[in-house]
């Protein structure tokens, strides 16, 4: 055993220059796979893959035998107890292979899979069956591309994931945790976690079950009572969604004051030729107008901003990817020009931000505080975009001149002062000068509450489904839910969470869990849940920074130097700190709290209350049986 602190320097040294060659070659050659799979592609990425793997049971069996007990040094202790969890790389090499090929069969089966009519076209599910998704408001058509989509996928994925579930639990086991559930959860360095999530939900909850009950009245008004029960569970096809886990695209069927509906974003970027580069564009000018960093020119020469023309089969769901070699960061995601679009690429964006503030630090510490982390920044971004959009929406500009993000707007949100709404983004979509407009009033409360849903059917319809996507994987890893029962106790979980049920009858020949990404690819979902809540912490934070005054859902940070400079010491810190510290930087807490989220939609709460309470809806689905429609 090693006891001296100078050694275990120079071998955390010797670690990072070796892991960024391993690494970024393991990236490359994934990269060379997504954007181009073939057989070739993936044998070379599963041969990077057990080049890293080889390169973390190296490093990892060896940082075992430092005694860091007596060290001086907090990051030195640090670095070496993230080295000791090395994942699947503790497999034998024969099962390391088995379980490369089958993550790489389910990812490849949910990217390649498409749905297709009696004659004619298949559609993929981007943007093809999304579309339909989003836009049908037949249910005959909606339940096609849902169910066949889980046809395509989820059936086909069934046998590979039993197997993926043994590995994955005996990868969890080498590394000395009870199974891969306690592994994922472990990222959270926190004993208390399981209760506090469910705490989070409860308080949470009321704000749900109101959506909810609002939404099956407005559902129940289009699409009638043969299909809606006004005091039962939603079918799980008419939400606007694949997976039903977010309801902005029936937002004109639910939209509380018709009168006044919000301005067509899409409409004006089609309308003005947005082309898929703009809309990074805009992204990366939010960024930059905080004093945050840019991205570097190879950003712009090796991202995959759209699918390809030439026919190359591609992953095509969102990502952004760091290459560990501190110089090449870049998104893959097929754009659509849509404002849905627009808000995740600020998603990716912020990903992107992540990686460029930390990348000076040691590899191992290049990653976020913890996972939720990494996926608030780029969303605590879109909130202010969205309510940006908002501004947008109302066509709040007076301003004279193109802003040029000149100091004279420093922190003051634009947001309460409507006369110097953010024309970067406006302008862009008026087509270049921001023509001057009378000054408008604030926004009617009618177009509050319309503005508030828009957000709500995002933010709020999410809670459940986010919760719910670990509590399903981790009883599944833990061995409560057997393999014979997944699709039952995945719709289980579905009707107690989501008040949701599936439009038609489900077998054990399903595995309806396995048609959403990020099961078919083993990428845990609870980071979501948590960015959830940490997003609205980080807004009111950031608003408070930027000299933000009144409601929280009408502040914009763009432009404040100050919020950007508290965002940019909290992501320079990467995964050095523990994550309560880095909270606690920004926020000035080193709890998560829901009290910023609940009063970003206190408005919106007390008027669906009234709205629910009007229409004697009843909360929840006393109802809980699914029925289905009988065959006509
Ligand atoms: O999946 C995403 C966005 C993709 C991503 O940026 O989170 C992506 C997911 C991913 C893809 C491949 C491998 C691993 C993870 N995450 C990243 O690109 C990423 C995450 C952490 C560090 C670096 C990059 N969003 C989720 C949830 C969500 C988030 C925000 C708004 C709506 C919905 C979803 O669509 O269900
Ligand atoms: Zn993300």
């Amino acid at each position: 055993r090693f006891y001296n602190e100078t050694v275990a320097k120079a071998f955390l040294q010797f670690y990072d220059q070796t892991a960024q060659i391993v690494w970024s070659q393991f990236m490359e050659a994934t990269w060379n796979y997504v954007t181009n799979i073939t057989k070739k592609n993936r044998e070379e990425m599963l041969h990077k893959d057990s080049e890293r793997s080889k390169h973390m049971l190296y490093f990892g069996t060896r940082a075992r035998l430092f005694k860091t007990s007596r060290f001086q040094d907090p990051d030195v202790k640090r670095l070496l107890s993230k080295l000791l969890n090395i994942d699947k790389a503790a497999l034998p090499q024969d099962e390391l292979r088995e379980y490369n090929q089958l993550l790489a069969y389910m990812e490849t089966t949910y990217s390649m899979a498409q749905v297709c009519l009696n004659e004619g076209p298949c559609m993929p599910l981007e943007p093809d069956l999304q579309e339909v998704m989003a836009t049908s408001r037949d249910q005959k058509e909606l339940l096609w591309a849902w169910q066949g989509w889980r046809d395509a996928v989820g059936r086909q994925l069934r046998i590979t994931f039993e197997r993926y579930v043994q590995l994955s639990n005996k990868a969890a086991n080498l590394n000395g945790y009870k199974d891969m559930g306690a592994l994922w959860r472990s990222k959270y360095e926190s004993e208390t976690l399981e209760d506090d999530l469910e705490q989070l939900y409860q308080e949470l909850q009321p704000l749900y079950l109101n959506l909810h009950a609002y939404v099956r009245r407005a559902l129940h008004r289009h699409y009638g009572p043969e299909l809606i029960d006004p005091r039962g569970p939603i079918p799980a096809h008419l939400l606007g969604n694949m997976w039903a886990q977010s309801w902005v695209n029936i937002l004109d069927l639910v939209l509380p004051f018709p009168k006044k509906p919000p301005e067509d974003i899409t409409k004006i970027m089609k309308s003005q030729h947005w082309k898929p580069s703009k809309m990074f564009e805009e992204a990366e000018k939010f960024f930059t107008s905080l004093g945050m960093l840019s991205t570097p020119p190879s950003f712009w020469k090796n991202s995959m901003m759209e699918r390809p023309a030439d026919g190359r089969e591609v992953e095509c769901h969102a990502s952004a990817w760091d290459f560990y070699n501190g110089r090449d960061f870049r998104i893959k995601k097929c754009t659509e020009v849509t404002v849905e679009d627009l808000l995740s690429i600020f998603h990716q964006m912020g990903h992107i931000q992540y990686f460029l503030q930390y990348r000076n630090l040691s590899v191992i510490f290049r990653a976020g505080a913890n996972p939720a982390f990494e996926e608030a920044v780029g969303s605590v971004i879109t909130l202010s975009a969205s309510s940006h959009k908002y501004l947008l929406n109302r066509g709040l500009l007076s301003h004279q001149h193109q802003d040029s993000g000149d100091g004279n707007q420093e922190d003051r949100s634009r947001a309460t002062k409507p006369e110097a709404a953010a024309p970067a983004l406006w302008a862009s979509l008026k087509g270049g000068r921001a023509r001057s407009h009378p000054l408008t009033a604030p926004p009617s409360p009618e177009e509050e509450v319309n503005f508030l849903m828009s957000v709500a059917l995002e933010k709020i319809a999410f809670i459940p489904f986010s919760y719910l996507m670990d509590l399903f994987r981790w009883k599944v890893f833990d061995g409560t839910i057997q393999k014979d029962v997944y699709n039952q106790e995945w719709w289980n979980l579905r009707l107690k969470y989501q008040g949701l049920c599936p439009p038609i009858p489900r077998t054990e020949e399903d595995f309806d869990p396995g048609a959403k990404f990020h099961i078919s690819a083993s990428v845990p979902y609870l980071r979501y849940f948590l960015s959830l809540v940490l997003q609205f912490q980080f807004h009111e934070s950031l608003c408070k920074a930027s000299g933000h005054i009144g409601p929280l859902h009408r502040c914009d940070i763009y432009n404040s130097k100050k919020a950007g400079k508290l965002l940019e010491d909290v992501l320079k810190l990467g995964s050095s700190k523990p994550w309560p510290e880095v909270l606690q930087k920004i926020t000035g807490q080193t709890q998560m709290s829901t009290k910023a989220l609940m009063t970003y939609f206190k408005p919106l709460l007390n008027w669906l209350v009234t709205e629910n309470v009007r229409q004697g809806e009843i909360l929840g689905w006393p109802d809980f049986s699914c029925t289905f429609e009988e065959k006509d």
